[in-house]
């Protein structure tokens, strides 16, 4: 049997949960619950009141209702608003819908990472903000904010950095294998292909995950999030420029019908939502929804971008920027 969850084995039964809660590393989550429970001697076992076997059945059959339950299909992510720094109620209930994207904006410190904080354990007013969170208008299920298996939201932060030792492919076939999703290897290629595609500098999957550049990095958690994560809602803290390609990202996560929410300071993703929220002294004081003039601003301001990639791209193979430039608008 393969490493087990912890949280299966919590549910399992109370009485393992609470013994766990105090028991040191290695846990069964580390090391696998076959080897932990040899590992615990019998006169433990017997004071838990429950036979090897016995808790090896139950976690099995969680496991196996867990697979057959799936992830939960999430149609709409309602923000229900709190309070803000000064302790002023936000007046606010704003539902998104899967398939689309809203982008947080505001001052640096004005709490759009709590925004997302908030989403991301889907609050339930137990956060300074007070904010709660409805998945398909109502309140979570308890297992979907504390089991790590169940998770609805994944996040993308700003800085990422791997810690294990595994090259690009073996990560994300183990990333598949533990999706139990069918042709794991298919996938795999197809998310490592998809990275590359997001990236300006692309990687074999021999890599070592270790070695990737930070844009890299940010291209394969992107394409991992879109195709083989189950979470149904995203969380984006700033797709910085550094190489990553922002609108091929974002219309992979659209075109998997997430709903995508991105903190940023940046025009060219801010007017990318359909709607952008403005946080101001940690309250979301305005929801703006793109206007037709600023879709065609961004039209604008993407060649404006594309002649700002093109100049970057040429002075990265060396090349001098002698002649006179034109406007891009
Ligand atoms: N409604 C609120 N009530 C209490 N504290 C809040 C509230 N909103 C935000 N904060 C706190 O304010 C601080 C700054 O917020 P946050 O880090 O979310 O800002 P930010 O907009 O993401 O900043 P940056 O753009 O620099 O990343 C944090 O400590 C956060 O917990």
């Amino acid at each position: 049997m393969s490493a087990v969850s912890l949280g299966a084995l919590i549910r399992a039964h109370p009485r393992v949960g609470a013994f766990l809660a105090t028991f040191p590393v290695p846990r069964p989550d580390q090391i696998g619950l076959e080897a932990w429970l040899d590992g615990l001697g019998e006169e433990t076992l017997a004071d838990l009141g429950m036979t090897r076997s016995q808790i090896l059945d139950h976690v099995r059959r969680l496991q196996q209702e867990d697979r057959q339950a799936g992830p939960e299909p999430v149609q709409a992510l309602t923000i229900l608003g709190g309070r803000d720094k000064l302790g002023r109620a936000e007046a606010v209930e704003l539902t998104i819908r899967a398939g689309e994207i809203v982008c947080i904006v505001g001052p640096t410190g004005s709490g759009k990472s709590r925004l997302l904080a908030d989403i991301e354990c889907l609050a339930q007013g137990d956060t300074p903000t007070g904010r709660r969170i409805l998945i398909n208008a109502a309140p979570p299920p308890p297992g979907s904010r504390f089991a790590p298996e169940r998770k609805l939201v994944a996040q993308l932060s700003q800085t990422m950095n791997f810690v294990v030792d595994l090259t690009v492919a073996e990560f994300v076939a183990m990333h598949a294998s533990c999706r139990q999703v069918a042709d794991a290897d298919v996938v795999a290629e197809r998310v490592i292909a998809t990275a590359n595609a997001l990236t300006g500098e692309t990687f074999a999957p021999t890599v070592s995950v270790t070695q990737l550049s930070g844009g890299q990095t940010r291209a394969l958690m992107i394409a991992d999030a879109a195709l083989l994560s189950a979470s149904p809602v995203v969380l984006i803290d700033e797709i910085e420029n550094a190489g990553v390609d922002r609108s091929r990202a974002l219309d992979l996560l659209v075109a998997e019908d997430k709903i995508v929410l991105i903190s940023t300071h940046d025009p060219l993703l801010a007017l990318r939502g359909g709607r952008r929220l403005v946080i101001r002294h940690g309250g979301i004081a305005e929801i703006i929804t793109t206007s037709a003039a600023e879709r065609a601003n961004l039209l604008a301001l993407e060649r404006v971008d594309a002649g700002l990639m093109d100049i970057r791209e040429r002075l990265r193979r060396g090349e001098r920027i002698d002649e006179a430039l034109e406007p891009w608008t």
